[in-house]
């Protein structure tokens, strides 16, 4: 389903309203509410705008679907962004579950953090994608040495590495069934380039080309959302 805004504030407003009532709606089911949300930029001042909203914080559980390998000094780094942006106020009360831990590589750590990230309750109960202008989403990104893995509908994996040429730094990403199953996914994006990028990904193709394909076609009960504002 496609939401569109006439401006990234009144998309703000609407996409932190809704997260926070699926957060709400977790805590008050099922004592806790998981959220994995994305990093770059786009998602500044919906973070900014959701890290207010009155909820019982403290039983939230916040991750990353992506992370840069970079330390958080990095201004690379999506955990300095989220911890910048979102873990502030009322939010700061969260817990925060890195993707990131200091390792030269990814694969130095990953089976520590993947232990963690299976311990986590499945779905989470919301996530939030953003999309690169080439068709990436989390860092499912074209050409990626992982991306057969991160895409695997069957895999059993919460967590891989991923080095690609868009890429800049190795990445390391939530895999596709671990973010698909969410009672709430979003793909939230902004600009007139990218929703361009979107309706090419919505065509007929191979996921390796748009590797946001494989979140679009994913079977879901409930609808993925999609949030654009120029
Ligand atoms: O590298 C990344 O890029 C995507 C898109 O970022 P945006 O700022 O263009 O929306 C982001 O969703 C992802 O978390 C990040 O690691």
């Amino acid at each position: 389903m496609m939401h569109r805004y006439e401006n990234r504030e009144a998309l703000a407003e609407a996409l932190a309203a809704g997260v926070a009532a699926v957060l709400a709606g977790g805590i008050a089911t099922r004592g806790g509410a998981t959220l994995a949300v994305s990093g770059g930029s786009t998602p500044k001042l919906f973070l900014q705008t959701l890290a207010k909203a009155d909820i019982d914080w403290a039983s939230v559980c916040v991750t990353l679907v992506d992370e840069r390998w970079v330390p958080e000094s990095s201004d690379r780094s999506n955990t300095a962004f989220l911890r910048r942006h979102f873990l502030q106020g009322p939010a700061a009360q969260a817990r925060f579950e890195p993707l990131h831990e200091d390792a030269e590589a990814p694969e130095d750590v990953l089976d520590e953090i993947e232990a963690r990230f299976s311990r986590l309750p499945r779905p989470f109960d919301a996530v939030i994608l953003g999309m690169g202008g080439d068709g990436h989403t989390a860092s499912f990104f074209p050409g990626g040495d992982r991306l057969v893995d991160a895409l695997d509908p069957a895999g059993r994996l919460s967590v891989v590495p991923m080095r690609a040429g868009g890429a800049g730094e190795p990445r390391v990403t939530l895999t596709l069934p671990r973010l698909a199953d969410a009672r709430f996914l979003a793909i939230h994006i902004e600009g007139i380039e990218k929703l361009r990028a979107l309706e090419a990904a919505e065509a007929a193709g191979p996921e390796t080309e748009y590797p946001v394909r494989a979140v679009l076609r994913a079977p879901r009960e409930q609808p993925l959302q999609i949030f654009w504002a120029p």
